[in-house]
Formats: structure tokens, sequence, C-alpha cells
């Protein structure tokens, strides 16, 4: 591997079986993969190609990574001499140093009033965790539609991870966390806002929400209305991540009309019987528990717990992302459900099922950020290394028009973002519920919408690459097919909009006149 060849010797082999190029400063024996190449022979066999520097060639073509995976690699038979490897991928945990491709925050020279140590240490480890241990199977996961491989969760547990991801709060008391970076006393929502922007840089956002979507949102109220008992078992068994969950709410009947559920928990001695359907249930294909929404006989609402079990069936539903989120259509046939699992108070379940809102939407909405993130990433990369009519794509005004408009929608929503954040940690529970519901919900809406702008200007930027699941463009397609679930899980744009809006009506003082 350390062999130098001389140009004139690399030259020499130019021929079908017997082809050598060269890529960033090493020389590949293409001899035997010529015929197996994906993009064909004979482009290979180009006076400019074989026996030559193909590096500018290649990286018009092929991502960085097909340079690294293990059959290419060995393809290398030393380097060419006089000539420095001049290309480095950034190493796993390692910041980016594209401009705007990390918040500025995690950006060299500029400076952040929200951050302390324990959250820069804490990042670090956390990006080196994502990208060595989910990183892998997320991408393969996606693929095959798989839900995560238990390992993933077994990992993240023995670093307490699941618990840190239900945010800040007494769950964490006496766990070390992160192999004991953050101390439980020391956890705040900016911490929780980083683990979801570092998990959504697997690009598979199937498996993201696979990965706990349905504990992050079905977990609260089992904890926060539960009885004792319950609640130290479920909690338990879900931070061990040997049991999962699932928030069963939305209905085929109503979405994000909660009032509208048709789901019924007639009450019988000792309980409940739980009949109904419903659909679209994150992780439902394999949770062993469901927090479900039901009316009552009263016409209010009830939440229970339902363990899977007799009457509880699990039908998968087709999406446009990956099946690794294991969404699912439930049908309970007269479930029968102890009292002792109610979650708060019979015909006040509407409060149970709001009161998990706001921080279900502050969530997604940190994921859907940073991933708005990437993709700006993606495409500087791409106008920077993609020639067209001989010159680099971004010599085109139109293109750095695109440009500008995506970092300003990435960087206002990430400031709004940190605003809210720094509110949350400095708020008690019924201050949010007051004052950050309509915030959040119009910081979710904006960031859905500017995403959804982002995902076509790159669909443009990268041409038919950004509809090719493959090769340079890969991400881009991804997130191009998959960006609307963010627009509409945890509550469609419009309702979003509305709900914000009320909420200022309500509060607009009685004497406000122009
Ligand atoms: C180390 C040398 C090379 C390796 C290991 C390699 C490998 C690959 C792989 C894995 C693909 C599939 C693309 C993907 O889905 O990512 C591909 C596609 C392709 N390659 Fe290469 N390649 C090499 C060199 C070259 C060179 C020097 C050229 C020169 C022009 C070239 C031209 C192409 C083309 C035209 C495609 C199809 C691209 C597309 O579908 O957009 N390759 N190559």
């Amino acid at each position: 591997m350390s062999k130098a060849f001389t140009a004139e010797e690399v030259a020499r082999h130019n021929k079908e079986g017997n082809l050598w190029i060269v890529v960033d400063s090493k020389v590949y024996d293409l001899s035997k993969f010529a015929a197996m190449h994906p993009g064909g022979l004979s482009v290979l066999l180009d006076e400019d190609v074989a026996g030559k520097d193909a590096t500018e060639a290649f990286f018009g073509l092929h991502r960085h990574e097909v340079l690294l995976k293990p059959q290419f690699k060995r393809l290398v038979i030393g380097t060419l001499e006089g000539s420095k490897q001049t290309i480095f991928p950034r190493q796993a945990g390692e910041l980016s140093k594209v401009p705007y491709a990390e918040p500025t925050w995690l950006s060299s020279g500029y400076h952040s009033p929200y951050f302390k140590d324990h959250h820069r240490k804490f990042q670090i480890a956390f990006r080196k965790f994502v990208e060595d241990v989910i990183l892998p199977d997320a991408q393969a996961r996606e693929e095959d539609g798989k839900r995560p491989s238990q390992y993933v969760f077994d990992e993240m547990a023995k670093l307490n991870i699941i618990a840190m991801r239900m945010g800040p709060g007494p769950h964490l008391k006496g766990l070390e966390l992160m192999g004991g970076i953050v101390k439980p006393e020391e956890v705040d929502y900016f911490h929780e806002m980083i683990m979801g922007q570092e998990i959504s840089r697997i690009h598979a956002r199937g498996y993201n929400d696979g990965l706990g979507g349905g504990t992050f949102i079905g977990l609260p109220p089992i904890i926060n209305f539960g009885q004792p008992a319950l609640r130290e078992r479920v909690a338990k068994e879900v931070f061990a991540g040997k049991k999962f969950c699932a928030l069963a709410i939305t209905e085929a009947f109503a979405g994000s009309d909660v009032a509208g559920l048709r789901c019924t928990a007639k009450r019988v001695e000792n309980g409940w019987i739980l009949t109904g359907t419903k659909k679209w249930i994150t992780n439902a294909s394999f949770a062993d528990y469901f927090t479900v929404g039901a009316r009552t006989e009263q016409g209010g609402l009830v939440v229970l717990f339902v363990e899977r079990g007799e009457g509880v069936e699990t039908k998968p539903i087709k999406t446009s992302y990956s099946s690794a989120a294991g969404t699912a259509y439930i049908t309970f046939d007269n479930v029968f459900v102890p009292y002792e699992h109610t979650l708060g108070k019979e015909n006040k379940g509407l409060q149970v099922i709001l009161s998990n809102f706001n921080h279900e939407r502050w969530g997604m909405t940190t994921a859907s950020i940073a991933t708005q993130r990437h993709i700006v990433e993606e495409c500087l990369k791409w106008v920077n290394q993609r020639k067209v009519f001989g010159k680099p794509l971004h010599n085109q005004a139109v293109i750095r028009n695109k440009l500008a408009a995506m970092i300003s929608r990435v960087e206002s929503a990430q400031a709004w973002l940190e605003n809210i954040t720094f509110q949350m940690n400095n708020m008690n529970y019924a201050q949010q519920a007051d004052l950050l519901a309509g915030p959040i919900a119009f910081l979710k809406r904006y960031a859905t919408s500017t995403a959804q702008e982002t995902a076509a200007d790159a669909v443009q930027i990268f041409g038919g690459r950004g509809i090719t699941r493959t090769g340079m463009g890969r991400l881009i397609e991804h997130y191009h097919r998959t960006v609307p679930f963010d627009a509409i899980l945890g509550g469609a744009e419009d309702v979003l909009g509305d709900l914000g809006v009320r909420q200022a009506l309500r509060k607009m003082p009685k004497d406000s006149r122009l």
C-alpha cells in the first residue's frame, strides 16, 4: 500500500484488464473491478481516466464514502509519487468545517449565551456515539425496513440515553449519564435538544422514529399520570431498552381533532373494556405498551395504559418512509384494562393528552431543524464540487440565491429554537403550558414549512441525483421524500398556526385599541 508509483508507471496501465487510476494521491488497480463497476467499463477506459489522475471526475460522480468501503479500499495498491492526499473525510464525532454546517454554538469563532462546558462535552461524546453505534444500523434498517436492532437499544441503555431522551426530571436521579460526562442535576432541555439534533444526522427518518419515537411521546403520560407502582415498573423496563411504548391517540376518524375520538372505554368492575381502532401509530408494530386515548360513556376522555395481549392487534401501515418506524393500525377488541392502569382522572383525559403536545412538538422541531441544516451542508458541498459548463455550479447566481434562502431559513429556525429551549429551562411546567404552547406551535410550523422549501430547492440544485435513492444525492432524495412527516406528525402546519393565533387572541388585553 505504501509503494509509490510514478505518473509514467501508472499511465502504462490504461487498458481493459490492466487498468489503474489515481484518486486523491492513491493508486487504484481497477483491472478486475472495472467489469463490475456500476458506472460501466467504458467511462473508466476514457483517455482522461485510464492510467490518469481521475480525482476531479471521481468526485463529480461519487460520494467520498464510496472510497471508504472495505471492498473499494482493497483496490488501493500504492500512492502517486510526489502527490499528497488533500481530501480528508470528517472522522466520527468531529464537527464539520463547512460554513453553516453546524449551529453557531458549535462553529469556531462564534459565541453563545446558552451552552456550558458540560453541554459541549456531552455533544462531542453523543455525536461520536451516534456515528459509531447508531448510524450503521440506521442506514441498514432504513433500507430493509426492520425495526432498529436490539443491540443499539442495549448500548443506549448502558449509557442511560433512553432515560435522558425523556428530558430533565426526577426520572434521572441516581443514574450515571453518558459515562458520567453530565450529572443528572445538570441535565436541561439543551441536552435533550443536542440529542434530538445529533440523532437526526443519521438521515434515516423512519428509523429515527423507530428509535424510540413511540416511547418519547408514549412514556411521559405513564410517568406523569400513572400510579407509582406502574410508572416505576414501566420506566425501569423502558430505560433498560427491554420494552417499548407507543402513543395511541390518532384514529382514522380523528387526526388533529382529539375531541373527535371514537375509541371507547366502558367502565366495568375493576376496570375498563376498551374497543376501537387507532391509525398511524409510530412504533405500534413492535410496542409492548400503548398509551391510549378513549371516550368514556359520559362523553369525556380517559387515557389508559394497555399492554399488548388478548384483543390487541397491530397491522403495519406502509408509509412513504421506512417501516423501521413500526407505523401500524391498532385494533382493540374488548380489551380488559385494570382500573389501576388509568392515567390521570376519568373524563380528564384531554388534559393528559394535551400535556404532552408541547414537548413532543418541540422535540420534533429540534430534529427537523438539524436535518435541514445537514441538507444545507450537502448543497454547499455539491455546488462546490460539481462542474457545469466547465465551472463550479455555484458560479450560477440563481444557485447562490437558493443557498442564501436556505441558510437564512435554517439559521433563523435554530436561533428561535435555542430561545424557546432557554425559556423551557427557566419555566415550570404550568408556565410552559401557558406561555410556550403558541410559540412552539409557530416554531414547528415555521421549521417544517421552511424544511419543505429547502427540500424543493435542494432537489433543483441536485437535479436527477436529488430524485435518485443511491449515489451523490441520496440524502436529498431521502429528505425530499420524508420531509412531510415532520409537517404532519404532532400537528399539521395549519392546525398549529391556528392554535398559536387563537392563544395570542385569548391573551389580547381588553383595553387594546389602535
Ligand atoms: C476507485 C475507483 C472507483 C470506484 C470504487 C467506483 C465505484 C462506483 C460505485 C460504487 C458507483 C455506484 C454509485 C453510487 O451509487 O454511489 C459508481 C458509479 C459511477 N462511476 Fe465509479 N468508481 C470509481 C471510479 C470511477 C471513475 C474514475 C469514473 C470516471 C468517470 C467513474 C464513473 C462512474 C459513473 C459515470 C457512475 C454512475 C454515476 C451515476 O449513476 O450517477 N467511476 N462508481
